[in-house]
């Protein structure tokens, strides 16, 4: 049976899983670390990519690959190819008085109405995650770079351009060279830069050279060409995938990484996932965006054709490292103290916005802690402060899909920090719902292999006619977990929130 590759090029690492196109049985994985911080130079993703590949014995046995990977980060080449300025990650908030800026110029100066104008016509309010107000930033403060842009790509477009063989002018890696036009994206990654409709056109997705032309002050610049859910962006370069299959491996069009996700866990309608990776992630598969002029819920595209809605917080499994570096702590540890306190801490509180906030869009934010007394003054309290304080930010988001009237019939937690005891156990308190644990996996990296199964399966066919939907493969529910709803923690958390 063939092999597929599928690969999530997150914001802490890289992750490959190689599988069975067919059944999707796991045949071997690999994964490398990324270096920390907001701005990151997009040669240390593919040095990882090349570490995880190795690590995962090697990809010249797949016949398709594809990539999924953290959204939004902006990627400017020059006409060589080159990566202008190290990549300005989605967690990275210098840009937000560049988003303010844009809502209130597309709102005839009433930030409202340019609010309810960005959601109409891209999905979401603009806040500094979006690439199209990183855009603004660099048109603003680095108009030297501004100038050289020829082409603005995503992590998961660069990274599939470089396993394509392509690449900067004159290095031994990029055997294909630089050619702009080869890069592609994909419908769900594309609709969170803020210069595309995934609606538009008739449904069938447009980009909006006007709204890139208000950030960037031109639009004469190279964007990837956007995919459908199963076409092919052409072949790996054989020195990266492939090389020891007939024609080559197949590159899928790639995802963005909730997308992706949502595919590998197999979301339909009625499931809602909650990811606790670096960025807390509640989102649901819907068949149309909803434009939420609150900016709680960004109207962002699948990797099937659909809608995904989601509510995202940039502080999630991060806050749960911070609880372990200040009580010297590891996991398992953690999470043991943790559960050693009762429900709601005595009143401790953590609002957690250790590194600003994006929903609620509080960029400049810092994080609190309340209610400190010598009773609450201990490990087991401040551990599960840390880890009831991230749930709740999850929870508001949880609140706010349903408020956009998204059915929630399934909660499914995935993410690295999922895996933490406490976390399942206290997240049906926070949630005053079941919490489905599916098994441990990389699930974005699974969504992407997915899709390369769905493509290497649809090519040939007339326009994937016999291949409409992606391959059946199933994902196993380890355990259903429920507990009494606790709404002191809730309660006592909006509180505190509400005086930050
Ligand atoms: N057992 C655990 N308990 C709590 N946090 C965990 C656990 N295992 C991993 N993590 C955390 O999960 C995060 C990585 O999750 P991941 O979903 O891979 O993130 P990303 O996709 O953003 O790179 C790290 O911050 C790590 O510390
Ligand atoms: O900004 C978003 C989604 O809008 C984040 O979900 C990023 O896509 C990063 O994801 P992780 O690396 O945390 O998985």
């Amino acid at each position: 049976m063939p092999l597929v590759a599928g690969v999530d090029t997150s914001t802490q690492s890289c992750k490959i899983v190689v599988r069975d196109a067919a059944t999707g049985e796991l045949v071997r994985s690999g994964s490398a670390k990324h270096p920390d911080g907001t701005e990151i130079g997009p040669d240390h993703w593919w040095t990882a990519f090349t570490e995880a590949a190795d690590a995962a014995g090697g990809l010249a046995d797949v016949a398709a690959i594809a990539v999924g990977g953290q959204q939004h980060g902006m990627v400017v080449l020059d006409a060589e190819g080159q990566v202008i300025r190290d990549a300005l990650l989605w967690n990275d908030t210098r840009s937000a008085d560049a988003a303010e800026a844009l809502i209130s110029e597309l709102g005839d100066g009433d930030r409202a109405a340019g609010a309810q104008r960005w959601a109409d016509a891209v999905g979401s309010v603009l806040v500094a995650s979006l690439t199209v107000t990183k855009l603004r930033w660099l048109h603003d403060a680095e108009p030297e770079n501004a100038a050289r842009v020829a082409a603005v790509a995503l992590p998961h477009d660069w990274l599939s351009w470089r396993i394509a063989g392509y690449g900067p002018a004159g290095d031994p890696s990029a055997p294909l060279g630089p050619d702009l036009n080869a890069l592609f994206t994909d419908r769900s990654d594309a609709s969170g830069t803020g210069y595309y409709d995934a609606q538009g056109a008739d449904g069938a997705g447009e980009y909006r050279p006007d709204l890139l032309r208000m950030a960037l002050g031109r639009d004469d610049v190279v964007l990837p060409r956007v995919l459908g859910p199963a076409e092919s962006g052409g072949v790996a370069h054989p020195s990266v995938a492939g090389a020891d299959v007939e024609g080559g491996a197949l590159l899928g069009p790639g995802a963005g990484d909730n997308a992706g996700a949502a595919l590998g866990v197999g979301m339909t309608t009625g499931d809602v996932a909650i990811s606790i990776g670096t960025s807390g992630v509640v989102s649901a598969v819907a068949p149309r965006r909803t434009a939420d002029g609150s900016g709680a819920i960004n109207g962002f595209a699948d990797a099937t054709g659909n809608a995904l809605m989601l509510a995202v917080t940039l502080n999630a499994a991060r806050v749960l490292d911070a609880a372990r570096e200040v009580l010297d702590a590891g996991f398992d540890e953690l999470a043991s103290l943790a559960l050693r306190a009762p429900a709601g801490s005595d009143g401790l509180v953590l609002v957690p916005y250790l590194e600003g906030e994006r929903t609620p869009n509080r960029p400049d934010a810092t994080g609190t802690l309340h209610g400190i007394r010598l009773a609450t003054s201990t490990r087991p309290h401040l551990a599960r402060a840390y880890i009831e304080g991230m749930l709740c930010g999850l929870a508001d988001g949880l609140d706010s899909l349903k408020a956009q009237g998204v059915p929630v019939e399934r909660v499914l937690l995935i993410g690295g920090a999922a895996q933490s005891p406490a976390v399942q156990e206290i997240a049906p308190q926070v949630l005053g719902l079941p919490i489905a644990i599916p098994e441990p996996g990389e699930y974005v990296a699974d969504g992407a292999a997915r899709q390369a199964a769905w493509v290497l399966a649809a090519t040939g066919t007339a326009a994937g006619a016999e291949h409409p939907a992606p391959p059946a493969w199933s994902t196993t529910i380890t355990a259903t977990l429920d507990a009494d709803p606790r709404p002191v923690i809730r309660e006592q958390y909006a509180a505190v929130r509400d005086l930050v």
